[in-house]
């Protein structure tokens, strides 16, 4: 097995350090069967909310990783880092100019052997990601299908991450992207609030992150977990 384990992942849960949940909320998700929970946003992320975040979970053994989407929040501690290269944005700053500036800021500090990039695909315009790197959501099946092979065949990325954040996807066009992903481990996230939604993404892809349902309704959020385990493995 590769440093982080992502490749074992069938479920994840985003925790965004700038939402609250409660102790007992937090022990509910920890202790829910999920593979992993992942650590972040693209708004409102900071070093003291995403230690804090970390600190509570660190309790669990449940792995913990952080999605590093800002500069002033890469705490170490965390048992693994996914870096996110937006692959449908023009701003070369959301591909490789943060991470430039990440790698030259942190040196040494980095843990490259517990690192790893995602080749990020954001497909919901109205996502804060979306906005946030001026991504061109507006893409057809075909547009998708030779982003996840650049980011799987040519650059070897080893996760491709198609992101509807705030939205459920299109179902379809996401079964053929992850069909192009080769050796690419494919995690789909974005709008499932509901077992059903969770059963029909864990039908097309390899890891189903859950994210806001966990603040909306949290029973629903749980629910989840069972419905991407009850899968057979993609
Ligand atoms: C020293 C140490 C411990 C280092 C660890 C960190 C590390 C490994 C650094 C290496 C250097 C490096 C490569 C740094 C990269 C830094 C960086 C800021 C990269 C840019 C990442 C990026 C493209 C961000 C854009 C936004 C984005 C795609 C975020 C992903 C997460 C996401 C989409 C969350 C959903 O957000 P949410 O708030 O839920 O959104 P909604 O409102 O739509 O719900
Ligand atoms: O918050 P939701 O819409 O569940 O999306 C999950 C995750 O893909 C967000 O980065
Ligand atoms: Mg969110």
């Amino acid at each position: 097995m590769e440093g982080i384990g992502f490749n074992e992942w069938r479920h994840v849960f985003k925790l965004d350090p700038d939402k609250e949940l409660t102790d007992e909320e937090l022990d509910a998700v920890c202790m829910s069967g999920t593979d992993a929970i992942m650590v972040g946003g693209s708004s409102g992320v900071t070093y003291e909310n995403t230690v804090d975040l970390m600190s509570r979970i660190r309790r669990y053994e449940v792995p913990c990783v952080l999605e590093v989407s800002s500069l002033d929040a890469a705490v170490p501690g965390f048992d693994g880092y996914l870096v996110p290269m937006v692959l449908n944005t023009d701003k070369p700053e959301w591909l490789i100019g943060h991470h430039i500036e990440g790698i030259k800021e942190y040196g040494s500090f980095i843990p490259w052997d517990k690192t790893a990039a995602e080749g990020y695909i954001i497909l919901n315009a109205d996502a804060t990601a979306a906005k946030l790197t001026e991504a061109n959501t507006n893409l057809d099946a075909a547009d998708v299908a030779a982003r996840v092979r650049l980011a799987a065949r040519l650059l070897k990325l080893p996760i491709v991450y198609l992101e509807y954040s705030g939205r459920f996807g299109d179902m379809e066009l996401v079964k053929r992207a992850a069909a192009a992903a080769g050796g690419a481990r494919v995690f789909y996230g974005g709008g499932i609030d509901s077992a059903e939604k969770a059963r029909q993404a864990a039908e097309v892809v390899h890891t189903v992150v859950v994210g806001n349902i966990v603040y909306a309704d949290l029973q629903k959020a749980l629910a989840t977990v069972a419905a991407v385990k009850e899968n057979a493995a993609v």
